[in-house]
């Protein structure tokens, strides 16, 4: 994208995993900023006016409130952490990169009690689950390293993400029931999406085009 008339886009990138993968996307879009560009220093904002962007880099699971709050007009972040955040943005592309899903595992053959315990980072998605199961659970907020609860005894259940499935098998759990599919997304603050409407569909357009031409990472 170049500067036009819109101005600027403020984009909030997501640190470690999705980054990684997103960059060869842009490259492939027509924005070629190197990964390097971003992990080389620990500088966490990035005012490029010449190529019509400033980035930001955030955890994941803030990308949703920096643009809800509309100091980025834009963020790229998993739909687990959307699904988690629950803020009020627009999703505008399925990127198709950093696929995994979001499941429910455990030790295998271990039939739950009347009121498990379910361990998970994703408490509010947890939640949400069992609800509309009519399952009572009680969860419990974890930090990572999630399937370390059911070896311990904290949970019966963890709520995690599985990829290849190799944390869980090396730790002795198997995965029981999947939630959803996750990939990551290209979102919008609602206001900015009507007020830099020609940036921000370009910049989806362009993308829309290079996932469709698909990217080899
Ligand atoms: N194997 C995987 N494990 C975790 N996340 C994955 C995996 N594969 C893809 N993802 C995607 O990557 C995102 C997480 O990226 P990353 O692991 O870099 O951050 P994080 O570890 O969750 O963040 P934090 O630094 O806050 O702990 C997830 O939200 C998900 O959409
Ligand atoms: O199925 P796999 O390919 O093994 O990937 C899944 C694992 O990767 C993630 O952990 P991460 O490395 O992000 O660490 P964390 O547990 O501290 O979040 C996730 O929470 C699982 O533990």
């Amino acid at each position: 994208m170049r500067k036009g008339k819109c101005g600027v886009l403020t984009v909030a990138l997501p640190k470690g995993r999705v980054l990684e993968e997103l960059m060869p996307l842009f490259a492939k879009a027509g924005y070629p900023f190197s990964h390097d560009l971003f992990t080389s220093s620990r500088k966490l904002v990035f005012t490029l006016p010449e190529q019509g962007f400033t980035f930001f880099l955030a955890k994941p699971m803030d990308v949703p409130t920096y643009v809800e709050y509309g100091v980025a007009d834009v963020g790229i972040v998993g739909k687990d952490v959307l699904l988690e955040a629950g803020r009020e943005v627009y999703e505008l592309l399925d990127l198709k990169i950093s696929p995994c899903r979001l499941s429910v595992a455990g030790k295998p053959g271990v039939e739950p009690a009347l009121y498990p315990r379910v361990a998970t980072k994703y408490p509010r998605i947890a939640e949400r689950y069992f609800k509309e199961r009519g399952q009572q659970v009680e969860v419990i907020f974890l930090n990572g390293s999630v399937e370390l609860a059911p070896l311990t005894g904290l949970a019966e259940r963890i709520v995690d993400i599985v990829s290849t499935g190799r944390t869980l098998a090396e730790n002795g759990l198997v995965e029981l029931e999947q939630i959803t599919t996750v990939t990551a997304r290209l979102i919008a603050n609602q206001v900015s999406y009507r007020l830099k409407r020609n940036s921000i569909q370009s910049l989806t357009e362009q993308l829309r085009q290079a996932v469709e031409r698909g990217v080899s990472v």
